[in-house]
Order: C-alpha cells, then sequence, then structure tokens
C-alpha cells in the first residue's frame, strides 16, 4: 500500500519515542513508511527525501529530533506537504532544546510543532490522521471512534476511583 504519511527521524535512538506515532497510525490503519534522516549526518538524503515525497505519494510527513533539532525545518524548507515536527527529550537539556529549535520558524516556512517526547509523538499521529481526515470518511470515522473510546475510558476510571 502506497505509504501518506513518512515518518522520519534523526537517530535510531529517536524509535521509542517516534514508535508511538507509528502505533497510532497502525491503530487508524493509516499507512506509513518510517526512516532514519538526518539534515546534519544525511544532508543530501535529507534533501532528496523532503524533494521526492510529494511525488511518491505522502501526504503528511511527521519529523522527529532532538537536541539541535533542524530535521523537521529543514524538511519544510524543501516540501510543501505540511510537516508536523517531534521534539524528543533530550538527555542534556530535557527536551527544550528541541521544542525550541523546532517551534522558532521563520515566517513562510511553517512547522506543526507539538508536545515534547511521548504525548508529542502520540499526538503527531493524531494529527496526521486529522489532516488526511479533511479528505477521508473513513478516516474521519475512525478518529470519532478513537475518541468515543477515549471518552469511555475516561468515564470507566472515573467510576473505579
Ligand atoms: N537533531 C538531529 C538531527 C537533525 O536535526 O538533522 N539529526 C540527528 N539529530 C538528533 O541527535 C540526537 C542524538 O542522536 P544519537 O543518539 O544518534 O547521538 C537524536 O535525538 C537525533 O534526533
Amino acid at each position: 500500500m502506497q505509504p501518506e504519511v513518512g515518518v522520519i527521524m534523526g537517530s535510531q535512538s529517536d524509535w521509542p519515542t517516534m514508535q508511538l506515532t507509528c502505533d497510532i497510525l497502525e491503530e487508524l490503519h493509516i499507512s506509513y513508511e518510517k526512516k532514519i534522516v538526518s539534515a546534519h549526518r544525511t544532508p543530501d538524503m535529507m534533501f532528496t527525501y523532503a524533494e521526492q515525497a510529494r511525488d511518491r505519494g505522502l501526504k503528511v510527513i511527521v519529523a522527529g529530533a532532538g537536541g539541535a533539532a533542524h530535521l523537521p525545518g529543514m524538511v519544510a524548507a524543501k516540501t510543501t506537504l505540511p510537516v508536523i515536527g517531534v521534539p524528543i527529550q533530550s538527555k542534556a537539556l530535557n527536551g527544550l532544546d528541541s521544542l525550541l529549535s523546532i517551534v522558532q520558524m521563520p515566517g513562510g516556512v511553517p512547522v506543526a510543532t507539538v508536545a515534547i517526547g511521548a504525548s508529542g509523538a502520540k499526538n503527531a499521529g493524531l494529527l496526521a490522521a486529522q489532516i488526511l481526515s479533511a479528505f477521508s470518511p473513513d478516516i474521519a470515522e475512525r478518529l470519532i471512534r478513537y475518541r468515543q473510546e477515549m471518552e469511555s475510558s475516561v468515564l470507566e476510571s472515573s467510576d473505579q476511583l
């Protein structure tokens, strides 16, 4: 199946976080691909990936990176597809470095930035799904079910208090 979402990350060490994005996409039956791509370590590959993404059929890119997290912004600079940036929780600065590197884009080149770490990665998957749902009633329906299940589980945990 042709992937609709490209999930990329700066290093294999980002995978435990970015796996949460992939888990959500799988839960919602959205096709995706996953790759390690780094603006710093594999700049030519990053350039090609971003430049070819639309022609390959991708519709949204989720990019996770930590520290000097230039990957989401650099990818956004080379494609007009929507790019969602996930700030990885770095050891030295707890992810504040990643967050600020991703969120403070200059006007003209947006990156939709989610929260640091696990909840951000999960929300990146949901946000990608919500973008696709604007053009897919099936995905919209699955998102409604996801919300209903979330609500039920909150009500259940409240009953069990
Ligand atoms: N921020 C970037 C980029 C980039 O922005 O291109 N490439 C790798 N990295 C980040 O470096 C951190 C440490 O990587 P290692 O664990 O491989 O040393 C990772 O969080 C990765 O996202």
